[in-house]
């Protein structure tokens, strides 16, 4: 299998934060969605897959290239789309046509006069009048329109209601169908994951976690429950947290088999959500 993107041991230091040490891989031809709690260097990690921030260590290959001798080449296959406005506020869509359509090879008119159709555009009005969802879909339609392989997105979906965000998980399905393709992209919205996402990659105060197709996170992960005397010291090792409360305990595991193993049919084993992986690494704190 082939990878649009590959970092290895990249670093980036923020006074008081740090993306430390991060090997990832981005699969061609599936979506990966990359999830972690605010803070956890997500977006840090997109821009520098981007070349807009250096890594003071490691290694980026988009499409096996390096951003130093391919910057060019690179950019051409990546439609990029950002939460929120990167346009200049007073153009409008003809006129960012006109400024981004020459930077590209691929631009292709059709496509993007399909895309400003499709999702229902104004051409002449400036983006600042934009809707939140208007916005989004300008950036896409863009991204589109010159023959993106890769789209990147940092939480495309932040901020849009719920039918929207629907459409656009669709939309985004629809786009994967010749198998060319890949999306990567950040989101807190881990239902739009269960709908589309293939690999979830999952970051925790800048480390990368886990990078595993949503089938193996689910074969992986899986929420404990049981009474108080079955934890001790040894068999705590199978979980990653344990929340203990007067009626028993409830954990989270990485290794459903080695729990299947220690505890038997004395234990309840539940499937874990995405939102229950990310609290449980999180060290939720214990409210029952
Ligand atoms: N240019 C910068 N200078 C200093 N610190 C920065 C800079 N950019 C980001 N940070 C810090 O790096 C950390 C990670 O930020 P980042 O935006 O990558 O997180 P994130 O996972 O995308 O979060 P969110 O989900 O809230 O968007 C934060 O503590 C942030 O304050």
């Amino acid at each position: 299998m082939e990878n649009v993107a590959e970092l290895k041991n990249v670093t980036k230091n923020f006074k008081g934060f740090s993306v430390n040490n991060i090997d990832l891989e981005v699969k061609q031809g599936f979506v990966t969605g990359f999830i972690g709690a605010n803070g956890a260097g997500k977006s840090t990690t997109i821009k520098m897959m981007m070349n807009l921030l250096r890594p003071e260590s490691g290694e980026i290959r988009m499409f096996g290239m390096d951003y130093k001798t391919h910057e060019k080449a690179i950019k051409e296959r990546i439609g990029f789309v950002y939460d929120g406005n990167v346009f200049f506020e007073g153009l409008n869509l003809k006129d960012i046509r006109r400024i981004v359509a020459p930077a590209y090879k691929h631009w292709d008119d059709a496509v993007f006069y399909r895309y400003v159709d499709q999702f229902e555009l104004p051409l002449n009005k400036a983006i600042k009048t934009f809707s939140k969802g208007m916005q989004m879909k300008a950036s896409l339609a863009i991204a589109l329109s010159h023959h993106a392989e890769l789209i990147m997105m940092d939480e495309p979906t932040a901020g849009l209601d719920p039918i929207f965000r629907r459409n656009l998980m669709d939309l985004l399905q629809d786009l994967m169908v010749d198998g060319s393709r890949t999306i990567f992209f950040s989101t807190h919205i881990t239902s739009d994951l269960d709908r589309i996402a293939d690999y979830i990659a999952f970051m925790q105060n800048g480390e990368l976690v886990f990078n595993q197709s949503i089938h193996e996170v689910a074969e992986n992960y899986a929420l404990v429950k049981g009474g108080l005397e079955l934890l001790d010291r040894d068999t705590e090792k199978d979980f990653v947290r344990v929340q203990r409360a007067s009626t028993g305990f409830k954990a989270l595991t990485d290794n459903v088999q080695a729990v299947e193993d220690t505890f038997g049919n004395s234990v309840v084993i539940e499937q874990a959500s995405l939102e229950d992986i990310m609290y449980y690494l999180k060290g939720g704190k214990s409210y029952v």
